[in-house]
C-alpha cells in the first residue's frame, strides 16, 4: 500500500561502530535550549557521516570537548559582535510558532545584548523592557527553508551580513541618529530574520534523543515590530513645534475659537499639506483606521512608540476632536506672541560630563538647579535607571541635560526629552469618555511622556474657554509665593494641537505625577515641558490618571481649604 504523504520518511541509518569507538568532534554549528532549559550543541563529526551524507548529531554533553565549546562560544560572540556594529535592528517579541524556551536560544544568536549595547554607544535610546511583552505579528511562510544545510556557520554570517548591506541605508535616521520604530503590524519581511534558528523538533525528520537529525535552519519570518530604519522625514524635531497650516497658521480668531467638537465622523480631517483631506464624511470603520494612522506616523516620525484607538464599550468609532485637530508628540507648537526665546536659550548651561552624568554635584547643567537632598546636595530628579525619584518639591522645575552638553543622549538625565517608548492606546471608558492606557505594564517611576498643545499666554488661555478642559497652566506647580509677572504666565492647550496626554482623566488617586522640566530652556522662562511619571507599577491596560488639581488636595489634606467641584 502507498504511504501517505504526510508520512515522515524514516531517519538515514547511523552507524557509530561499537561502544569503544571514538569520534573525533570537529566543531560545534549550532546550539538549543530545550523546554527543561538544557542545553544542547549541534556537533559537526569530522569523520562520520551517514549515508546521506550529513554529518551533525545534538548532543547535550561534550565531556573533553571543552575546547571545541570554548571555540564555538569565541566564534559566536564575534558573529554577534559583527552583527551588532553592523546594524541595531533587534527583534523582539515572540514570534509565531516558537516555543517560549526557544527565546533564549534566538536572542543568544541574533546579537540581542550586543545591539541593545550598541545602540546605546550610538547614543540610540535603549529599548524599553516591555517591548518584549509586545506580540509579534506574522508568520513564517517558507517551508522550504527548512531543509538541512551543512554550509560553515561563518558562511551564514556573511551572507547574511551581505543581505543586511544591501537593506542598510542612511534612511530613517534624523539629524542626531535617532533610529525610528517601526509599527507593530509592519509585515514587511526583514532580511535579519532569515536565519532564525528551528528548534531540532522542528524539522520534518526528528532525530532519535541526542543522536543525528540535521543541523538548525533558519528561515524567513514576516514578522517586524520594533527598531527599523524608516524613509527621511522632512519633519524635525522643530517641525513638530511648527503650526499646521488649516489650524494655526495664523493666531486663532474668535470665530475660530467658538467651534464645537466635531462629530465623529469629521473629526478625521485634519490634514498637513501633505495629507489628503477626504471630501466627504467616512465610514466610521474607516474614520478609525484613517485616525489611528495619522497618529502611528506622527509619533513614529519623531521615535516615540505606536498610539492606537480601542473602543470596546459602545460605537463611537473615534474620539470627538475639533476639525482640524493635529497630533502632536513631543513639542509645543507656539503661538505666534509666544516666540522661543534666544535669551533663554543662551543661558542654558551645559555640562561637560563625557560619560554619563551619574553624579549631580559635578554635572555643571545641575549648577543652576534647585533640586537638593536632604544634606544640601544638589541631585538628579532621576535614578541611575532614568526613572523620576519624585523627589522635586512643588516650585523647582527639574534640569535635564542639554543638546550642548557634552554627556550622550542616553546620559540618565535626558528622560522626559526621549520620545515616549511606551506604547499607548486611546480608549472608551464606560462613563468617563476616552482615556488613556498602556499595553505593557509600567514600572514605578517610568515617565510616559509629556504634555503638548499650543503654547499661549495666559491672558489667552483665560479667554478660550470653551477649551477650558485641555488648557494646563505651566505655573501650576509654582508656589503661591511664587512672584511672576501676569505677562510671563503661560499655558498649554491641547484642545485642537495635542498628543495622548490630553486624554488623561482625572482622579484624586492618580497613577501619574506630574512635573515641570526643562532642557531647550531655563526655568525663569517659565516655559517648562510637563512630563507625566508613574507614581506605582501600572499593570497593562489598567488607565492613567492624574490628579487635575494637586496644590487643592494637598491643601485639603492640610485642613486649609476645601477643594473645590
Ligand atoms: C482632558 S479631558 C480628558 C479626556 C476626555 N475624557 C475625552 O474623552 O476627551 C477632560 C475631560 O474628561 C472628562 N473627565 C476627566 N476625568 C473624569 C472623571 N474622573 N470622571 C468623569 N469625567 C472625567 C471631563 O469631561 C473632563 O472635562
Amino acid at each position: 500500500m502507498a504511504r501517505p504523504l504526510y508520512e515522515p520518511s524514516p531517519p538515514p541509518e547511523e552507524d557509530w561502530g561499537d561502544e569503544t569507538s571514538v569520534w573525533p568532534v570537529k566543531r560545534v554549528v549550532d546550539e538549543y535550549i530545550d523546554a527543561f532549559g538544557v542545553k544542547k550543541y549541534e556537533i559537526k563529526w569530522d569523520d562520520w557521516s551517514r549515508p546521506d551524507g550529513t554529518n551533525t548529531t545534538w548532543e547535550t554533553a561534550l565531556i573533553g570537548n571543552e575546547e571545541v565549546i570554548a571555540d564555538w562560544k569565541a566564534r559566536q560572540a564575534e558573529r554577534r559582535r559583527r552583527l551588532a556594529q553592523h546594524d541595531i535592528y533587534v527583534p523582539v517579541g515572540h514570534i509565531p510558532g516558537q516555543l517560549f524556551h526557544e527565546a533564549r536560544t534566538v536572542e543568544n544568536s541574533r546579537a540581542y545584548e550586543e545591539r541593545l549595547r550598541e545602540s546605546r554607544r550610538r547614543n540610540v535610546r535603549g529599548l524599553y523592557e516591555g517591548w518584549d511583552n509586545i506580540k509579534r505579528l506574522g508568520s513564517d511562510d517558507d517551508d522550504n527553508e527548512n531543509e538541512h544545510d551543512d554550509d560553515d556557520d561563518d558562511d551564514y554570517d556573511d551572507a547574511e551580513l551581505g543581505r543586511r548591506q544591501d537593506n542598510v541605508s542612511d534612511e530613517g535616521q534624523d539629524d542626531d541618529g535617532d533610529v525610528h520604530m517601526a509599527p507593530a503590524d509592519s509585515t514587511d519581511e526583514d532580511p535579519n530574520d532569515l536565519r532564525r534558528s528551528s528548534s531540532p523538533e522542528d524539522r520534518s525528520r526528528p532525530p532519535p534523543l541526542d543522536r543525528g537529525g540535521p543541523r538548525s535552519q533558519f528561515h524567513p519570518t514576516v514578522a517586524r515590530n520594533t527598531l527599523r530604519r524608516l524613509p527621511v522625514s522632512s519633519s524635525s524635531d522643530d517641525s513638530e513645534g511648527t503650526a499646521p497650516a488649516n489650524a494655526y497658521s495664523s493666531r486663532p480668531t474668535r470665530a475660530s475659537r467658538n467651534h464645537t467638537p466635531a462629530s465623529s465622523s469629521t473629526a478625521v480631517s485634519r490634514s498637513t499639506p501633505t495629507t489628503s483631506r477626504p471630501t466627504k464624511p467616512l465610514p466610521k470603520r474607516a474614520a478609525r483606521t484613517v485616525l489611528q494612522g495619522e497618529w502611528q506616523k506622527a509619533a513614529l516620525e519623531v521615535g516615540a512608540a505606536p498610539i492606537s484607538i480601542v473602543n470596546d464599550v459602545n460605537d463611537e468609532e473615534i474620539p470627538p476632536l475639533p476639525g482640524g485637530f493635529r497630533y502632536c508628540e513631543r513639542k509645543y507648537v507656539r503661538a505666534p506672541d509666544v516666540p522661543q526665546s534666544a535669551e533663554a536659550m543662551n543661558l542654558l548651561v551645559m555640562c561637560d560630563c563625557d560619560d554619563l552624568c551619574m553624579n549631580a554635584q559635578i554635572c555643571q547643567c545641575q549648577d543652576p538647579s534647585d533640586l537638593f537632598n536632604d544634606f544640601e546636595e544638589r541631585e538628579f530628579a532621576y535614578d541611575t535607571q532614568g526613572r523620576f525619584k519624585f523627589n522635586v518639591p512643588s516650585g523647582v522645575d527639574v534640569i535635564e541635560c542639554n543638546k550642548s552638553c557634552v554627556c550622550p543622549r542616553l546620559c540618565p538625565n535626558r528622560v522626559a526629552q526621549l520620545p515616549r517608548d511606551v506604547p499607548l492606546e486611546i480608549f472608551r471608558t464606560t462613563d468617563r469618555g476616552w482615556g488613556v492606557r498602556s499595553t505593557v505594564s509600567i514600572p514605578a517611576g517610568k515617565v510616559i511622556g509629556i504634555y503638548t498643545g499650543e503654547l499661549i499666554r495666559r491672558d489667552e488661555a483665560d479667554i478660550r474657554v470653551e477649551h477650558r478642559s485641555y488648557i494646563f497652566d505651566l505655573d501650576m506647580h509654582e508656589g503661591p509665593n511664587h512672584d511672576i509677572d501676569e505677562s510671563q504666565r503661560f499655558s498649554v492647550d491641547s484642545y485642537a494641537v495635542g498628543n495622548w496626554s490630553r486624554f488623561l482623566n482625572h482622579s484624586c488617586e492618580p497613577n501619574l505625577k506630574v512635573y515641570p522640566v526643562v532642557w531647550d530652556t531655563i526655568p525663569e522662562a517659565n516655559q517648562p515641558y510637563l512630563a507625566f511619571a508613574a507614581t506605582q507599577a501600572v499593570g497593562a491596560r489598567t488607565e492613567f490618571t492624574i490628579d487635575y488639581n494637586p496644590d487643592a488636595a494637598s491643601r485639603y489634606k492640610k485642613g486649609k481649604i476645601v477643594a473645590g467641584g
